[in-house]
């Protein structure tokens, strides 16, 4: 039940009601990970950090909708994906975008966790359920889920399925996030700036290192101060800038550079859409063959590379009646369909084991 605030003259003012949330410890006991899941949660994240660090030189592949709107399209795609992942498992780690929390420009949709029924409505407490559902379920079919570090309280509720995660472009240089980051368990990528800046994705990863303390809940539901450890496994996703892709050998160097600068291991994610394709999903594939290209050519420091994929290629706009949204297309960035996905991971699989 949604509750009006309080009258006052200094606070509140522009807020229009407190609807209480279901605590994680409640949220967790419905929908309980799994032994089988727990498995590939730590084994998708061991994987990640071993890639990360250069004790496997598999390429980690984090691939899969710009964002999650519908569960049984997920569910579908999840399924392809999950005997992908097993047929390039020799030289690919494949792990899943299964994206719920969307940062936007200005406005727009903030995705499946926030606003499930895509209506404004804002349930976030079905929101959290059916993520956590989803998340449950692609990871019970043995695929590790990957996902985006948004909402400070969302962690509390889900990241226990996570096995590899990121902050976006516009929260790489939030101190809030950062210090978030330092708490997760998972390995984490560090996006630039939207801006094109690389330092400031560095800057992250020392910051989320190293122990932090912040407001946040506990498990049920209390609020509480966190003191957290740090988190060693960053690396730098390159996604391309305001003003030019930095997908190419220059860039990666300026990554790889600046992280040994810091005293890091040199790690670097490609992330081909974004401001690298010029969110032009067709180009995808360019900046995917040239990494494998770089990665080829011995570029050590590249270990990851990012696919917005769906079942469907393009994206379309949220209709008012979402019965009539197309199936297995984007409502977010355009992503490439299943078959080009399928083919662009079988052709690094062939490419990567005649290294
Ligand atoms: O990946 C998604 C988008 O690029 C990001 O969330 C911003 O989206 P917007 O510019 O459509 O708001
Ligand atoms: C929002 C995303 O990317 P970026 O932060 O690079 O815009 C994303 O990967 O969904």
């Amino acid at each position: 039940m949604t509750q009006q605030p309080a009258p006052s003259r200094t606070e509140n003012l522009n807020v229009t009601g407190f609807t209480p949330l279901v605590t994680p410890h409640d949220l967790k006991a419905r929908h309980a990970l799994t032994p089988a899941a727990e498995g590939v949660v730590l084994q998708g994240r061991q994987a990640a950090q071993d890639i990360l660090h250069g004790r496997d030189d598999r390429l980690l592949v984090v691939v899969g909708p710009c964002s999650i709107h519908d569960f049984d399209q997920a569910v579908e795609y999840a399924r392809k994906l999950a005997v992908l992942r097993e047929q390039v498992r020799d030289t690919l780690e494949v792990q899943m975008r299964v994206y719920v929390d969307k940062p936007r420009t200005t406005i727009g949709w903030r995705g499946f966790l926030l606003d499930p029924d895509m209506d404004g409505s804002n349930d976030m407490n079905r929101g959290l359920e059916r993520t956590r559902e989803v998340m449950l379920k692609v990871t019970e079919m043995g695929l590790p889920v990957a996902t985006e570090l948004l909402d400070p309280f969302a962690p509390q509720y889900l990241f226990d399925i996570v096995s590899w995660a990121c902050l976006g472009a516009r929260t790489t240089e939030s101190q809030t996030h950062r210090a978030m980051s330092s708490a997760v368990s998972a390995p984490m990528g560090f996006k630039n700036g939207t801006g094109g800046g690389i330092k400031l994705a560095v800057d992250a990863i020392v910051a989320a290192s190293h122990p932090h303390a912040f407001f946040t809940i506990d498990d049920d539901g209390r609020a509480c101060i966190v003191h957290t450890r740090g988190n060693p496994d960053g690396h730098v996703i390159l996604r391309g800038g305001r003003n030019s892709p930095n997908y190419t050998p220059n860039f990666v160097k300026e990554a790889a550079d600046l992280m040994t600068a810091a005293g890091l291991t040199p790690a670097v994610m490609v992330d081909c859409s974004h401001a690298n394709s010029g969110s032009d999903y067709t180009r995808q594939n360019l900046i995917f063959r040239d990494v494998l290209h770089q990665v080829q050519a011995g570029t050590k420091a590249l270990r990851g590379v990012m696919l917005e994929s769906n079942l469907n290629a393009g994206k379309q706009s949220i209709p008012r009646d979402i019965t009539q949204l197309k199936a297995g297309v984007s409502v977010t960035d355009a992503c490439i369909a299943w078959d080009e996905t399928e083919k662009l991971l079988s052709e690094a699989d062939a490419l990567l084991k005649g290294r």
